[in-house]
């Protein structure tokens, strides 16, 4: 019922390029939520613009158009995968738990009787968590026709699709992503210290 869209495309400017490809610890970035997604049995697809590491191109979608950004990376990933919902993930997750992901299923009941085609996390100050939530499929409706017009921010996703805004706070640290060779630096110390 449950497939993930791991976005892995994108210039990766600020970090300097190839960004699912950073050491971090003695793995890379991007094996960081392939490994929690394995524990948890839920058959997922890369989506980048270009070849990866052999080993990981079982797995890969192409984004349907170049540098669009997540939106184009995430119908990709469903038109790869068929499911009911679908898990939106960065490349960049390396705190990413099972228990957060177990959350965000634990809420599919409520949002399918609410008729909510996503559930999103929610910070106390009101920040969200779009590329760590889940997507009904039929989101794709949304998807095209926001491509259509050029729109990419994803809020205006998450706008067409009557949110349920979920509780982020307990999962601060799952939501750290990486953007800058600082950031990468801090992280690292993050994860020495867990
Ligand atoms: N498939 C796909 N993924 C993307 C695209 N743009 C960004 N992403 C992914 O979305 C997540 C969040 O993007 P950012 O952290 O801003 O990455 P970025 O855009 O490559 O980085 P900057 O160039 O520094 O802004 C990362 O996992 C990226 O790999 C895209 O056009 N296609
Ligand atoms: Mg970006």
């Amino acid at each position: 019922m449950i497939s993930a869209i791991i976005l892995a495309g994108g210039k990766g400017k600020r970090i300097g390029g190839n960004k699912p490809f950073k050491k971090f610890g003695d793995k890379y970035l991007i094996d960081y939520p392939i490994s929690i997604l394995k524990k948890l049995k839920i058959p997922y697809t890369i989506v980048t613009s270009k070849n990866l590491l052999f080993k990981y191109n079982n797995f890969l979608s192409f984004d349907l158009i170049d540098d669009f950004g997540p939106l184009a990376g995430i119908l990709s990933g469903m038109r790869t995968l068929n499911s009911e919902w679908y898990l939106v993930l960065p490349c960049d997750c390396p705190f990413l738990t099972e228990d957060f992901i177990n959350y965000l299923i634990a809420n599919i009941k409520f949002a399918e009787k609410r008729g909510c085609k996503c559930i999103v996390p929610r910070h106390r100050n009101g920040f969200i968590e779009p590329l760590f939530s889940l997507y009904r499929k039929d989101s794709k409706i949304y998807l095209n026709k926001l491509i259509l017009e050029d729109k990419r921010k994803i809020i205006y996703l998450i706008r067409e699709l009557n949110p349920l805004y979920v509780d982020a706070e307990k999962f601060k640290n799952v939501f750290i992503n990486i953007n800058t060779p600082e950031e990468l630096r801090d992280a690292l110390k993050h994860l020495i210290k867990k």
